[in-house]
């Protein structure tokens, strides 16, 4: 029997009709739990994929670079599944430049904006918010913000400009240390499956 953590909401759709693709079904679904004769899936908030793994009540996700990175979790990744690309930037209100000293930045992502702060040499003060993080620099709450962006369109809604990239966000497979060793045969032979419908997936796609 294989746990996965499946992440709702914008990744949710993507990662269930590859594992159907991958020719799993369910007999029992919830919009917590999907059961089927050899799977079950828990859907849970992105953030806390890594979690349901590293508890090892999971054998294997799927989240982005941000919250992996953010989780700083020590999770086997053997490889990615496309989705739309995104980037972790450093943003503030246009033309008005890094500001000098102590930087406020707002984020959902602390870990990540504190070592991006140490990388830089800056002395930050960092304001952990759970959202709607463009508005922070608007309200005077914080003088720069570290968020994903996607089609940039929240950043030119706020009049907030791209001031350097962190790092570019892929959606990944994630497994469970402990369950490569003690279930190998099967995670091997869900990934494997999962990659060869990735590919075909992939092979099939319009060429541009
Ligand atoms: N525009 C985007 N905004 C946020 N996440 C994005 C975006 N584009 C791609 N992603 C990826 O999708 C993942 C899930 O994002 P989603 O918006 O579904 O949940 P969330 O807002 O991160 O978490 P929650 O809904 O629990 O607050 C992110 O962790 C990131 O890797
Ligand atoms: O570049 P864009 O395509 O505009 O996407 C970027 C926006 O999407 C995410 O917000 P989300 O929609 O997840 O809501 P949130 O602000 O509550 O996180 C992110 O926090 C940005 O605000």
């Amino acid at each position: 029997m294989l746990k996965l953590a499946i992440p709702k909401g914008r990744l949710e759709e993507k990662v269930m009709t590859y594992l159907k693709k991958t020719g799993f079904t369910f007999e029992r679904e919830s919009s917590i739990l999907r059961e089927g004769k050899d799977i079950v899936c828990f859907m849970v908030r992105p953030f806390d994929v890594p979690t349901y793994l590293v508890h090892g009540v999971a054998d294997i996700g799927f989240c982005g670079t941000d919250v992996l990175l953010e989780k700083e979790t020590s999770l086997i990744q053997p490889f990615f599944i496309p989705t739309n690309i995104s980037r972790m930037v450093l943003a503030g209100p246009k033309g008005k430049g890094i500001p000098e000293g102590e930087k406020r930045i707002a984020t959902k992502f602390p870990n990540v904006t504190q070592r991006y702060c140490e990388t830089r040499g800056w002395h930050c003060r960092i304001i952990p918010l759970k959202g709607s993080v463009e508005l922070a620099p608007i309200a005077g709450l914080a003088d720069l913000i570290v968020d994903i962006t996607e089609t940039g369109r929240t950043l030119k809604e706020n009049n907030l400009e791209i001031l350097d990239e962190i790092f570019v966000i892929r959606t990944h497979v994630v497994v469970n240390p402990v369950s490569y060793r003690t279930k190998r045969e099967e995670v091997v032979s869900f990934l494997e499956k999962l990659q060869e419908v990735i590919e075909h997936d992939f092979d099939e796609q319009p060429r541009r």
